[in-house]
């Protein structure tokens, strides 16, 4: 079987989410940045760009389980192109109700027709077919209960595994099934500029959901509406952002006079937090490695009006040779990490990730560390962050660090929100999907010790 063509087939919204799925395959860019070029580039109306959201994102968070149930249909190899063409159908003859099974059949073999030829498009109409009277296997009859959560939550098993090593079974089982179910999307209220009861209001009157979260202060779920185009956000009254990465800001514990680094700045989500909560006499110094990555930053600190920020591309393993040692009464090291934490948002994150990143990513997060612990002025508070799950970039690198500088400690006592002690504990905060119902989160935060001391 060969490919015949690629042609956008413009309009066409399963072809242009098989376009995604082979493009996610070959590793050639993340889904969520795919999907925003492919509306484009199939002219995707307004209507069906839920739908084609739903089945790539639907595709790709399932893949192991659809897999699972194709492969008792296949005889011989497939290339992956039909492979996929036939995850599609399988998915929407599964998870969805509302579209006719003869239509998925007949649009499938259009597709094969055009991609492929006849012959391809009669192996898949004869295995949708043979699926059709079948039915599709159970996964309850994988006897190992590892493998039974791997398929059943289409997550690789040796993450299972590793997962369940680090946490149990139970909270194995809620994360993995947590990061297939869409987030609900936040905003942050700017509390320079605005309070959570006007904003609320204001988007009422839009005809727009938002409920204030327990959790959070200042971070508002959008329950039925869209913000991106609001008046509110554009005139910089709030931003979209998970409630977990609020939480680094807080534990930062911004004094209105404070002179902050943010070493690991861009594209600025918790630097414009910080600079909101940040009186303008102090002052925000924000440092990421890639220049464009900077403008991000720049961009949002000027629709938020934010004038307490000042941007540098550097890297920040070497910061202290640009700035002063012990100068910096606050800095957050918000560390690239394995993002395990964000499944849910980038569902193939989950297929691409091996172990050696968590160990060459804990390498790199101990060098930012290391050079924050400079920086930091005696009895100035360091936060260490991550969205990722994984003990080796969370509390072997924390271990890790703290052994290597004597001068650095836990801080054990922290001012939080009342509904967010419990989730604290020894210095430190690891959030899963399934605590607020957002990223999964890592937070520590040290103390480096007076000169007394
Ligand atoms: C987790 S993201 C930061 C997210 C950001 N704090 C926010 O809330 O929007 C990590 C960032 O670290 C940056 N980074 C990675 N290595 C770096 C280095 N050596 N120096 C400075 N920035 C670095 C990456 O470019 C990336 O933007």
């Amino acid at each position: 079987m060969s490919k015949k063509t690629t042609k956008i087939w413009r309009g066409n919204v399963r072809d242009a989410a098989l376009s995604i799925l082979l493009s996610v395959e070959k590793n050639q860019s993340y889904s969520n940045l795919l999907l925003h070029q492919t509306i484009e580039t199939y002219d995707i109306s307004d209507q069906d760009r839920a739908l084609l959201t739903e089945l790539t994102y639907g595709c790709i968070q399932r893949k192991l389980t659809l897999d699972y149930f194709l492969e008792p249909f296949v005889k011989g190899k497939l290339e992956s192109w039909v492979r996929l063409l036939l995850h599609l159908s399988i998915y929407q003859l599964v998870y969805l109700d509302r579209i006719p099974n003869h239509a998925i059949v007949h649009e499938s073999v259009e597709i094969a027709k055009k991609r492929g030829h006849k012959g391809v498009a009669a192996v898949v109409n004869g295995i949708l077919r043979s699926i059709l009277r079948e039915g599709v296997r159970s996964i309850e009859e994988i006897d190992d209960e590892n493998l039974q959560l791997s398929i059943a939550s289409s997550h690789p098993l040796w993450l299972v595994e590793r997962w369940v090593k680090q946490f149990g079974y139970e909270k194995t089982a809620e994360m993995v099934h947590t990061n297939n179910v869409p987030p609900v999307q936040t905003v942050r209220v700017n509390l320079m500029k605005t309070t959570p009861d006007v904003v609320i209001q204001a988007f009422q009157e839009e005809g727009i959901e938002v409920e204030q979260s327990r959790f959070v202060p200042e971070c508002l779920y959008v329950m039925k509406g869209s913000i991106a185009k609001t008046d509110l956000f554009k005139h910089g009254f709030v931003t979209i952002q998970d409630e977990s990465s609020m939480i680094p800001s807080l534990l930062l514990d911004v004094e209105k006079d404070n002179r902050i680094l943010d070493m690991c700045a861009a594209p600025g989500g918790k630097t414009t937090h910080i600079a909101e909560r940040l009186n303008a006499t102090g002052s925000l110094t924000s440092v990421d490695l890639h220049a464009h990555k900077v403008k991000l930053i720049d961009e949002q600190v000027q629709r938020l009006e934010l004038d307490n920020v000042h941007t540098i591309v550097a890297n920040s393993k070497e910061l202290s040779d640009i700035l002063e040692e012990e100068s910096f009464d606050r800095i957050l090291v918000d560390a690239p990490c394995s993002g395990l934490g964000v499944i849910r948002r980038k569902p193939d994150i989950k297929y691409t990730k091996q172990a050696s990143d968590f160990d060459s990513l804990h390498v790199t997060q101990l060098q930012l560390l290391d050079e924050a612990s400079r920086l930091l002025r005696p009895e100035g508070r360091l936060v260490y962050s991550t969205c990722t799950i994984e003990a080796t970039e969370n509390n072997e690198t924390v271990q890790a660090f703290l052994a290597k500088h004597p001068e650095m400690e836990l801080l054990k006592d922290v001012a939080l929100p009342e509904s967010l002690t419990r989730f604290y504990s020894d210095g430190m905060m690891q959030l899963f999907p399934q605590d607020l119902n957002s990223d999964g989160f890592f937070i520590a935060v040290f103390r480096k010790k007076g000169v007394s001391q």
